[in-house]
């Protein structure tokens, strides 16, 4: 569904993820058939993707915006909002998107609920200090009602998970995000914290797959 609102011509953003590389793949077969596109990876794993397609990328220096983003969520809600980052990728992915005209999600229906905060939110921290971001973020935490704490996400060797930008990443259990817009800014006002997973009013447009078929989420904005 996601490739039907790709033009030849357009700028895009590649999200990250298992969902947005299914896009990746798709757009490589119409890139093999001569579909014109310049591109901007979200991370290096789908630029090394993205690569071993042919498509053609870019980078921020060189363009200004672009046309479409098209990513996965973690989360999402009916307003799409949204709870990214799964994956390591969301200051990228942010950067990318806020760069965008279009923010489209693609995703299943297991990740759209009524309110986010079910998926731990996903908190990217400059190493320096990391006791003291921690302590700040856990005050945030508890202003805000969260059910859970804090967990530093480790890599399968068992190391911590670094970013693509040689951050950490905190995930932050609320169980329920009930004022995210004062989240956002609570979070973003501590200094060691580089961004977070909520995108708030950032995504026009989702494609959720369901069992009867895809289901298509808009926003007035
Ligand atoms: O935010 C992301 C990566 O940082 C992903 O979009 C998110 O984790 C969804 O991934 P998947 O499609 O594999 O469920």
């Amino acid at each position: 569904m996601a490739l039907t609102q790709v033009e030849s011509g357009m700028r895009l953003g590649l999200g990250t993820g298992s969902t947005a590389k299914h896009f990746v793949e798709l757009l490589g077969e119409r890139v093999a058939q001569g579909f014109d596109c310049l591109c901007v990876p979200t991370s290096e794993v789908t630029a090394a993707q993205a690569r071993s397609l042919d498509i053609p990328l870019t980078d921020l220096d060189t363009i200004d915006r672009l046309d479409i983003t098209i990513d996965g969520a973690d989360e999402l809600d009916l307003a799409l909002n949204l709870i990214k980052g799964g994956g390591g990728a969301l200051l990228r992915e942010k950067i990318v998107a806020a760069a965008s005209d279009q923010m489209i999600v693609i995703a299943d229906a297991s990740k759209l609920v009524e309110t986010l905060g079910r998926y731990p939110l996903p908190i990217e921290v400059n190493p320096f200090g990391l006791g003291a971001t921690r302590r700040s973020i856990e005050a945030v935490l508890v202003a805000q009602g969260a059910e859970g704490g804090l967990k530093l996400r480790l890599a399968a060797t068992g190391e911590s998970f670094v970013t693509d930008g040689g951050h950490l990443i905190l995930d932050a259990f609320f169980g329920r995000i009930s004022q995210p817009e004062a989240l956002s800014r609570a979070l973003l006002d501590i200094p060691g914290v580089v961004q977070h997973g909520l995108f708030l009013n950032m995504c026009k447009k989702a494609y959720v797959a369901t069992a009867d078929g895809v289901r298509t989420i808009l926003t007035e904005r």
